[in-house]
């Protein structure tokens, strides 16, 4: 059986990924749309019609606007952007979180990819939260480092052109848009304080949630209760400290769909810090698109992968 996928924005950078990482499935056949015709409405909306799933690959705003055109018409979606993660008639598109959320992603018709930061974020919290080892009341702060492609074809103008050589801190507003995200899908009752940076380099990141408030010996639980809810997880693996050795490089799993949750910290003074490393363009967005998709049309969820 050949399915049929149209992913509008192909030519953006998380569009591009997706179609490299598509293209050389004999599964799968992309609907493509030359130049002239990409943001076309009619050319897009007949090429959804044909698709049996459309990804989208667009600023927020047009993809409100091509799903509010959609409407009724009964095709299903994959959303990369941030549009709707917090929607409830959108499953959010992180198939590890639980089985249920699994289900609603095999079944849906409107998906929803996390945000490559919440990715991390959440796949550290979820599992602490929903065992009661981070009271969703506890004051959290996340921390975290990404390349420069996360921000865009914008962004990566930007350094590559030698605008901006970087390393910066930003969204210190605490308005980032994946706030909400985070606060909704890992079950927090208070607000965290999100502190992210950009680093000089195209790919890969790191996110870090420090818990100052550990009492020393907790950290074995923490970690036990990662390693408990990812068992038998394909792409999310909890790791030992060891792994990384002193330098822990945020590029080491770029080009995969693969995420490592780990728990670092000394055992006798208490405290810690959670980190998730991934490849934001991986399974901070591409990779996580492809393994949705996969989902949603009953097929061996890595494929591609
Ligand atoms: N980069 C990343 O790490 C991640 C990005 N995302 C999300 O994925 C989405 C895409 O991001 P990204 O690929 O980085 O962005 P890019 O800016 O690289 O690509 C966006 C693409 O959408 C096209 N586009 C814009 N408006 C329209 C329209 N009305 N009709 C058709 N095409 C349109 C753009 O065209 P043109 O080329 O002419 O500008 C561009 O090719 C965003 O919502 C982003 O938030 C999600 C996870 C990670
Ligand atoms: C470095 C950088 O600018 N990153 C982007 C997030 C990229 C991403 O994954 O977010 P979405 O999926 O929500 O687009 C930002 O902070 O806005």
């Amino acid at each position: 059986m050949t399915y049929k996928v149209f992913i509008d924005g192909e030519v953006g950078t998380t569009g591009l990924q997706i179609r490299a990482r598509l293209e050389g499935r004999d599964d799968i056949r992309l609907i493509t749309l030359g130049e002239a015709d990409r943001k076309n409405i009619h050319a897009r909306l007949a090429a959804f019609g044909e698709a049996d799933v459309g990804i989208l690959c667009l600023p927020d705003a047009a993809a409100v606007e091509i799903v509010a055109a959609l409407a009724g018409t009964g095709t299903r979606v994959i959303d990369a952007s941030t549009a709707h993660r917090v929607h409830p008639d959108w499953a959010f598109g992180f198939p590890e979180l639980d089985d249920a959320l699994r289900a609603r992603i095999a079944s849906g018709q409107f998906v929803s990819n996390p945000g490559c930061y919440s990715t991390g974020a959440i796949a550290l919290l979820y599992p602490l939260v929903q065992r009661g080892l981070i009271a969703a009341d506890a004051a959290l702060s996340i921390n975290a480092i990404s390349g420069y492609s996360g921000g865009g074809k914008a962004m990566i103008a930007e350094f590559e052109s030698g605008q901006t050589d970087g390393p910066f801190v930003y969204a210190t507003d605490q308005k980032h848009k994946h706030l909400p995200e985070i606060i909704a899908h890992a079950g927090l009752s208070r607000r965290p304080v999100f502190v992210p940076s950009v680093g000089p380099y195209e790919q890969g990141m790191i996110v870090q949630i420090p818990l100052p408030f550990l009492e020393p010996g907790q950290g074995a639980a923490i970690k036990a209760a990662l390693a408990d809810h990812y068992t038998g997880s394909r792409f999310v693996s909890v790791v030992s400290p060891e792994h990384y050795g002193p330098r822990i490089d945020p590029r080491r799993l770029n080009g995969s769909n693969r995420m490592e949750l780990s728990v670092h910290g000394n055992p006798d003074t208490g405290g810690a810090v959670l980190i998730a490393l991934l490849d934001n363009l991986g399974k901070g967005a591409s990779g996580a698109a492809v393994q949705n998709l996969n989902i949603m049309l009953g097929l061996d969820e890595g494929l591609g992968l």
